[in-house]
């Protein structure tokens, strides 16, 4: 494990560039799979998860390059072989194994995943979905064994009773090589799962409906790639370094940054105070000098993301007055709340609802990344407080942060990523 250290009480400036988006990559990757040629990726993140996706491609003779945010891997020689289960737990969208090994084999076996520790994540939706497609599975201990190996994978009508980011790409990637046609309904509608269906459709897929609650599959043989596919950007990055700018900038500019996918995020921003300056793909926030108090609400896109709510509560301590913030979809997300406490903030937790009160002074303490965004809305802390900051576990937060140090570093910042002996 590894710690991240910062130097409190700075104020940051200048541009940053957002990279490819975590969550469109890490099914991405998976989904190369599918293809019957080798696929060209470019803007991919220098990420944690990046990497160990690499290895467990490379278990299944997938070979695979990653060099200035182009990877290029080649799935035509694959084997059917076990996953490495220690890359596996790394990361929760090893889950996506699962639907692209069901669909090109016709099987897979894949341990539980990993990824953030932010509550319960079930996924009844995913395996309701492969047995719909003909399926059978069957779980043992901490193995999950989906078979359609007798009789192939056919077209089903598929109504997901949550909606789940996960469960609508795992079906959409058992179902692209299906007999037939395969209908989801209540999908869900994230800009990754469109940036997913380009891919594939650009291949020779036909999948419509990406991006609305409805998704139809017509199943076809073969996918061949002829054309590089260029990662949409990490709106939740964007929104992490918005955030930031908020509470200690001196003035940033965001490059590349896709403003529809944020409007949820930005509109609560402007409601703070934040005087948002949207210029095509770039947004400018000047330095904020007052703030008032919001209430903040989770919900699937195009709502507010989970994942922006701890990034944001950073902020919210600087408003006028207490935030209230609601994470429906994780109500336990909350590792960011005694963490904070300790660098002296005053933010409390009841009931699955975080109340977060103007803090006039935070202080540099030994606080720990619990998980991704916990630890985003720690170095946001971190720069808002007095003294030095030690984030332990900080591997959460690389997991997701694409050129993490190197971008902070452009800004102004004095941060540094060491190796946890104690860990
Ligand atoms: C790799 C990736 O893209 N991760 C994102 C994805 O996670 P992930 O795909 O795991 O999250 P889901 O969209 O599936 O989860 C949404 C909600 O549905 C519930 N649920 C989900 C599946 C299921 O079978 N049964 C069930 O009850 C979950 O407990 C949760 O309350 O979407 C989350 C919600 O936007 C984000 O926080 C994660 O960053
Ligand atoms: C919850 C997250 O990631 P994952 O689903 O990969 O654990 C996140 O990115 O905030």
């Amino acid at each position: 494990m590894k710690k991240m250290i910062i130097k409190g009480g700075q104020r940051l400036t200048g541009e940053v560039t957002i990279g490819g988006a975590k969550n469109s990559t890490v099914a991405l990757i998976p989904a190369a799979i599918l293809a019957d040629t080798p696929v060209r990726f470019d803007s991919v993140p220098d990420i944690l998860d990046v990497h160990n996706l690499m290895i467990i491609l490379e278990s299944m003779n997938v070979h695979s390059t990653f060099e200035d945010g182009v990877m290029v891997i080649d799935p035509t020689k694959i084997v059917e072989n076990p996953l490495p289960s220690k890359a596996i737990k790394s990361l929760r969208a090893s889950y996506y194994f699962m639907g692209s090994l069901l669909g090109r084999f016709k099987r897979s076996t894949v341990t539980f995943p990993g990824g953030d520790n932010i509550g319960p994540r079930p996924i009844d939706q995913h395996i309701k979905g492969f047995k719909a497609l003909g399926a059978n599975v069957t779980e043992n201990e901490d193995t999950v064994y989906i078979s359609a190996y007798e009789r192939g994978l056919h077209g089903a009508h598929i109504f997901l009773d949550v909606v789940s980011v996960g469960a609508t790409i795992n079906v959409i990637l058992a179902a692209v090589k299906a007999q037939g046609i395969t209908t989801i309904e209540n999908a869900a509608r994230e800009p990754e799962i469109i940036d997913l269906a380009m891919f594939l459709n650009n291949m020779g897929a036909k999948i419509r409906g990406a991006g609305t609650d409805v998704i139809r599959i017509e199943g076809v043989d073969k996918l061949i790639s002829t054309a590089t596919h260029t990662i949409i950007p990490d709106r939740i990055e964007a929104g992490t370094y918005l955030s930031m700018a908020a509470a200690v900038g001196d003035g940033i500019l965001v490059n590349n940054i896709i403003p529809e996918h944020l409007e949820s995020f930005t509109s609560k921003m402007i409601e703070l105070g934040v005087d948002i300056q949207i210029d095509g793909d770039k947004i400018f926030v000047p330095k904020v000098s007052e703030m008032q108090s919001i209430e903040v609400n989770t919900s699937p896109f195009p709502g507010f993301a989970t994942d922006l709510q701890q990034p944001l509560t950073a902020s919210l301590l600087k408003a006028t007055g207490q935030s209230v913030v609601n994470d429906h979809i994780y109500p336990e997300r909350v590792k960011h709340v005694l963490e904070l406490r300790k660098m002296g903030a005053n933010i409390k937790h009841a009931d699955g609802v975080i109340y977060v009160d103007h803090t006039d002074q935070l202080f540099g303490a030994e606080v720990e990344a619990g998980e991704i965004r916990a630890g985003a809305c720690l170095m946001i802390a971190a720069f808002m407080a007095s003294g030095t900051t030690t984030i332990t576990k900080a591997d959460n937060i690389l997991r997701g942060y694409d050129s993490l140090v190197k971008k902070l570093t452009q800004l102004g910042a004095e941060v540094s990523i060491v190796s946890d002996n104690s860990l």
